[in-house]
């Protein structure tokens, strides 16, 4: 059975369609990559997801769990975790900080000190995505790509700590604003968190962030799924072709 179920999920602004009716699932694991145009209702679906916009209607089902009438933190106490396309950190903290006030959301009083709190647990994150050698820096001296590891770390340092629990992880936009050699780095982080067992759902304008690494390739359009399936079947799709991709699109370019 599949890990994440969307049935026909419908979100409206006024006379705009962001999402008219979209499906799909995913399978534990997967890696899958939601591509579109701007508009095409991407961070509308991530949002609806994640619980920071409720649909009009439709279904998600997540680990045999119904998760639109749960609030984005029971979301996340289920696994469900996501990422922006901006970095959503706190600036004014160093890295390590960060990491420590995700880890402990929810049980800080007044009188405790962040710096007591989860350091082994932020440690292990620190050294994964290699912010090791940063971990005392401000946040708002961080170059954009060590911030943008840094908002992947904070994403993984929500999940539950429970061993082979299900974890769903949303990034919207990961390598948004990255050099193509940060690119690549981050877009090897995000294939190492699916390889461990995580599902993975993220979307990219960068092509080589989508068909060199994602194992499966959904297409967006005007709020409607046009296209759902692997990255070669979806690079020569006609009709993404032609009104995304390009003619001359040409997946090898991308393959590593
Ligand atoms: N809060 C809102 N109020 C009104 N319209 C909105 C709102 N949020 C999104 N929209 C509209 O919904 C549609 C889908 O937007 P969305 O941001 O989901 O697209 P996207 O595929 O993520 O685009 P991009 O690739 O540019 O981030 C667009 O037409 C957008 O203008």
């Amino acid at each position: 059975m599949s890990a994440l179920q969307v049935q026909d999920l419908k979100r409206h602004f006024g006379g705009v369609r962001a999402l008219d009716g979209v499906s799909f699932e995913l399978a534990a694991g997967e890696c899958v990559a939601l591509i579109g145009p701007n508009g095409a209702g991407k961070s509308t679906c991530f949002a609806c997801l994640a619980g920071q916009q409720q649909p009009q209607s439709g279904q998600v089902t997540w680990a045999g769990h119904a998760l639109l009438d749960l609030p984005p933190a029971a979301r996340l106490q289920r696994g469900v975790a996501r990422t922006f396309q901006v970095a959503q950190t706190f600036e004014a903290l160093t890295v390590l900080q960060n990491l420590q006030l995700v880890r402990c959301a929810g049980q800080l009083s007044w009188w405790d000190r962040l710096d007591q709190r989860g350091p082994q647990a932020a440690q292990a994150l620190l050294e994964s995505m290699d912010l090791q050698a940063l971990r005392h820096a401000l946040v708002a001296d961080l170059p954009y790509g060590a911030k943008k590891r840094l908002e992947l770390a904070m994403a993984l340092a929500g999940w539950p700590d429970m061993q082979d629990a299900p974890r769903l992880l949303l990034l919207d936009e990961p390598a948004a604003g990255l050099a193509p050699e940060e690119r690549s780095v981050m877009m090897a982080l995000v294939r190492q968190v699916a390889d461990s067992g995580a599902t993975v759902l993220y979307t990219e304008h960068n092509m080589d962030a989508v068909f060199g690494v994602a194992d499966r390739v959904l297409v967006l359009m005007q709020g409607r799924l046009v296209a759902d399936g692997s990255p070669e079947a979806v690079a020569q799709d006609p009709q993404v072709r032609e009104l995304y991709l390009g003619r001359e699109f040409d997946i090898q370019t991308y393959k590593a």
